[in-house]
């Protein structure tokens, strides 16, 4: 487990000093894959620079398993580090070794015998798939084999942290997924805790239990993703799963925007919730799906009913937030009943993931 506590770093001093990072804290369990978002000059970088001790925090601490490693010295941080393992947008493999001796290096740095260190390399590119290409230069392997290779390197000391910087930015969405399917497994299958940054919200939402979202240097928002995915108010949830345009409803329909609350909604919500109000219900627009395990579905309805406390209620009791869409700005959620419902047609696309996350 990694915890980072009151982390601050400033660049600078006196008037020109700058406050990049400002008193972090959250923790990433073992087993937990929890990344970190955040538009360009968020302060990510640095952050990753932190964690791995590349850079000495100003004030604050990183915790690994309970040790403080900010305020080693020089020489036990060296030794600290490997417990951390990184792994960079760029593999920073060595052109001219092989995948294998590539692996090997951080093996060879700690004096570990040769006999040793080719029984443990070749776990390794086990591991990441990669054993039958372990001769393999790297211009003979594609981005994601690259990348792998990276992982394996980064695994070679057995630490429990695994620090990913950008790590899938610049690769191929199925080179994406190949990684990400591979990080989810090391968290399983090794219990590391995995610091997962990055500015691409797809791969938030493929990867991740929890989110966090930096902002010059301040975490304005976190949580576990499908909590977020859940929470109607919350714009970091929505800059995960952005609302596609919906359907314009008929010009006398009332449009809402309905989001699960559970993964005990019904699959015929529609025909029930129709039921229960004594009204036709238009689906104008709906994305459902699975993430980390639980169902997370939001959707936009027309409705004739004029009665909001009732279509409230009633979505409630089907384990539905309902809130009425208006003038394309959605409702605060617990204030669903207290406004009027907005005409279907007057409803503008919602705020595309780029502008919140980046
Ligand atoms: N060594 C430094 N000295 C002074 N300021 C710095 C230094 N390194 C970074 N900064 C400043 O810290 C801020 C955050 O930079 P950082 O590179 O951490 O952001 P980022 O979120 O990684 O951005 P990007 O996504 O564009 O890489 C920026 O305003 C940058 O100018």
């Amino acid at each position: 487990m990694i915890a980072l506590e009151k982390l601050t770093k400033v660049y600078g001093q006196g008037p020109s000093a700058v406050t990049v990072l400002d008193n972090l804290d959250f923790s990433v369990a073992a087993g937990e894959i929890f990344a970190v978002v955040g538009p360009s000059g968020a302060g990510k970088s640095t952050l990753a620079q932190c964690v791995n001790l590349l850079e000495r925090p100003t004030s604050g601490s990183v915790v690994v398993n309970g040790e403080n490693l900010s305020s080693l010295s020089e020489e036990k941080l060296r030794i600290a580090r490997r417990r951390i393992g990184t792994i960079f947008q760029s593999d920073g493999l060595f052109s001219r070794r092989t995948a294998a001796a590539n692996v090997a290096l951080p093996l060879s740095y700690l004096g570990v015998t040769a006999r040793e260190s080719k029984k443990r390399v070749a776990e390794l590119l086990d591991r990441v798939g990669l054993t039958s290409r372990s001769n393999y230069y790297p211009h003979e392997l594609s981005g994601g084999q690259r990348q792998r290779v990276g992982i394996a390197r980064a695994l070679a000391l057995r630490p429990t942290i695994l620090l990913a910087d950008e790590a899938t930015s610049g690769l191929d969405p199925e080179s994406t997924t190949s990684i990400t399917t591979l990080l989810k497994e090391l968290r399983d299958d090794l219990g590391l805790s995995i610091l997962f940054i990055t500015h691409e919200m797809e791969t938030v939402l493929k990867v991740a239990d929890s989110v966090a979202r930096l902002d010059h240097g301040h975490i304005v928002e976190s949580g576990r993703v499908v909590d977020l995915l859940r929470d109607a108010s919350s714009p970091l949830g929505r800059a995960l799963n952005p609302v596609r345009v919906p359907l314009v409803g008929a010009s006398d329909e009332n449009a809402w925007v309905v989001s699960y609350t559970s993964s005990e909604v019904p699959t015929d919500w529609v025909t029930r919730l129709s039921g229960t109000l004594s009204t036709p219900v238009s689906l104008l627009g709906a994305s459902i799906e699975t993430v980390n395990g639980s169902v997370v579905g939001n959707a936009t309805i027309g409705l004739r009913s004029s009665d909001a406390a009732a279509v409230v209620a009633a979505a409630a009791a089907l384990g539905l937030d309902a809130r009425p869409g208006v003038h394309g700005v959605e409702a605060s959620p617990g204030k669903a009943a207290d406004r009027a419902p907005g005409k279907a047609a007057d409803r503008t696309p919602d705020r595309e993931p780029a502008e919140v996350a980046a």
